[in-house]
């Protein structure tokens, strides 16, 4: 005979102490432990599927959280957006010249000139002219390919997320494409870190100029938030892509197999 509590349950479909329905349990009576677990399985027996399941309560502990995660994951994406900005906007302290360390922002315009597109392409063009041993002519004009590359690869990526630069920012920038009204990511911070390795890599360099190139890959890097042109999300994601690309240079490295005509000389 069943329990008055199984047969109440069965009649009136009310919800145990759980928030869950006890004809799953009677289900289970009748079928087996195991029926229930093959009963979850079945796509029309499932919550789910079930055309009068009107109310979330019905719905099993794990389908919960498969609706919870993404929006922890929103959570956590809006929770770093909201440190990007406030980190970016109090490390922004050469933004304007009233700003905490305003005088500085001459000197910190030289240091975005240093690791602008226009000076690199230009000097690796000159060099690649100047050069006449043969080694040197290889490593320059793949630093020139390299210098190409960023270029389309960060216009195509800015292209694509579209991240405006922030609100403190004075567009005042020498000599830019319409993509570079985008901030993400900065392009100085991919060139940096593309060209640092490069010449830490393919140059016969002593100690302190070694030291010297990496210090200005970073102090370039982390200029662009000081001069509040950048979030600095969009400068550790630039430093790391610059390092990815250097890495296709590497992959691709133009031989004077693959360029005969550009080794003559
Ligand atoms: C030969 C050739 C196509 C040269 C173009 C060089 C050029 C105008 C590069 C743009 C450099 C620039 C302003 C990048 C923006 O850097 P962010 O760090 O602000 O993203």
């Amino acid at each position: 005979m069943p329990s008055p509590r199984v047969t109440r349950a069965a009649n009136s479909g009310s919800p145990n102490a759980n928030g869950r329905f006890e004809f799953m349990s009677l289900m289970t009576n009748k079928t087996g432990a195991s029926d229930q677990a093959s009963a979850r399985h079945r796509p029309s027996d499932s919550p789910v599927h079930r055309k009068d399941s009107s109310s979330s309560q019905q719905q099993l502990p794990e389908e919960d959280c498969m609706k919870l995660n993404p929006s922890f994951l929103g959570i956590a994406l809006r929770s770093l957006l909201a440190v990007d900005l406030w980190l970016s906007k109090k490390m922004g302290v050469c933004a304007r010249e009233g700003s905490s360390w305003g005088s500085a922002r001459p000197m910190m315009k030289l240091v975005e000139i240093s690791g602008h597109g226009i000076p690199w392409i230009a000097g690796t063009i000159y060099c690649l002219y100047r050069t006449d041993s043969y080694a040197g002519r290889e490593v320059i004009l793949n630093l020139l390919f390299a210098l190409l590359l960023d270029i389309i690869l960060v216009g195509i990526v800015k292209g694509i997320v579209k991240r405006r630069r922030p609100t403190q920012n004075r567009m005042d920038m020498f000599a830019t494409f319409s993509v570079d009204k985008y901030s993400f990511p900065s392009g100085h911070a991919t060139r940096a870190a593309m060209v640092s390795r490069f010449m830490l890599n393919h140059l016969v360099l002593a100690v302190p100029v070694r030291i010297l190139v990496m210090l200005w890959a970073i102090v370039v890097s982390l200029s662009r938030v000081m001069l509040g042109r950048h979030n600095v999300t969009d400068v550790l994601f630039g430093y790391f892509m610059g390092h990815m690309q250097y890495s296709l240079v590497e992959y691709f490295w133009l031989s004077p197999n693959t360029l005969p005509a550009l080794f003559k000389i």
